[in-house]
């Protein structure tokens, strides 16, 4: 049996290791998926993104397009998530530079839906995110601290939360306590703060991960809440993550995130470690 191809890369530090398997014959068991994520026994990433053909995809939802890339992501914990913003950035730069896709315009595939994207010459991409759904409200508790949010469905869900205070001063080791009866399949919390009239500065904790230095749907989410909280049904902002900045604009019922894709390194999984992986 051959080695396994994998590249490595990244959206503002959200890092992934990419899997291309057209015709979905690997078996990504999560314990695979954990290992591959492992930052010791194996190569460190908050996701994988196992890119199949649309046909290839079991259980898939019923708008998935047979003959286009379907976007597999899966958490570093070995769960399955519906959507990932950055992941999706990442995905089609991988797409363009393995030749898989023409630079521009095209559609990929994931568990939330259909997503266009545009690649740019400069290395970003602009990702249709579709609707920011606004929810309910509720609270995220950090350090025994509650802290209002709104609860924002991005094809996953999420609870962003603006606060006067510095992100940067919060210990987001632990998952931050949630409804479970508003999120029952868990929860990306946002902590955000306005930086000035034109950005805001955002940390996460995600779940099935952990704290990431981005997530992409967290930021198209928080800059949801912050126009909800004031009451603008349209708007944009910049979005500083601690692993960089992305543009983030929200329509009536649309939004788009633009930001950098990154990719690192390729090469070849040992094919006997991927076995020794039960
Ligand atoms: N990092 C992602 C989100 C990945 C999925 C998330 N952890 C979940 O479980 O919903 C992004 O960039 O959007």
């Amino acid at each position: 049996m051959r080695d396994i191809e994998f590249v490595k890369g990244h959206g503002t530090e959200n890092d992934f290791v990419v899997l291309p398997d057209q015709d979905g014959t690997l078996e990504l068991t999560a314990a695979r998926v954990r290992a591959l994520c492992d930052r010791s026994r194996g190569l460190g990433a908050d996701g994988v993104l196992r890119v199949v053909k649309g046909a290839a995809v079991p259980d898939k939802p019923s708008d998935v397009d047979p003959d286009g890339w379907f976007m597999d992501y899966r958490n570093a914990d070995g769960s399955i998530a519906e959507m990932c913003g950055n992941g999706v950035r990442v995905f089609a730069a991988y797409l363009v530079e393995a030749g898989l896709a023409e630079p521009g315009e095209f559609v990929l595939g994931t568990r939330a839906g259909p997503r266009p994207v545009k690649t740019h010459e400069d290395g970003s991409v602009t990702v249709q995110m579709g609707p920011a759904r606004v929810f309910g409200r509720s609270q995220a508790t950090v350090s025994g601290e509650a802290f209002p949010g709104i609860a924002i469905d991005v094809g996953n869900p999420h609870l962003a939360c603006q606060i006067d205070s510095d992100p940067a001063d919060l210990d987001l080791s632990l998952p931050p306590g949630h409804d479970p009866v508003l999120f029952p399949h868990g929860v990306n919390v946002e902590l955000f703060r306005r930086k000035g009239p034109d950005a805001i500065q955002m940390r996460v904790h995600e779940r099935g991960v952990g704290e990431t230095r981005s997530c992409g749907t967290g930021t198209v989410a928080a800059v949801a809440a912050l126009l909800h909280l004031a009451d603008e049904p349209t708007g944009s902002s910049y979005v500083d993550v601690p692993g960089g900045r992305v543009r983030v604009e929200i329509g009536e019922d649309a939004s788009t995130l633009t930001g950098p894709a990154v990719l690192v390194a390729r090469g070849q999984l040992d094919r006997r470690w991927w076995d020794s992986v039960s």
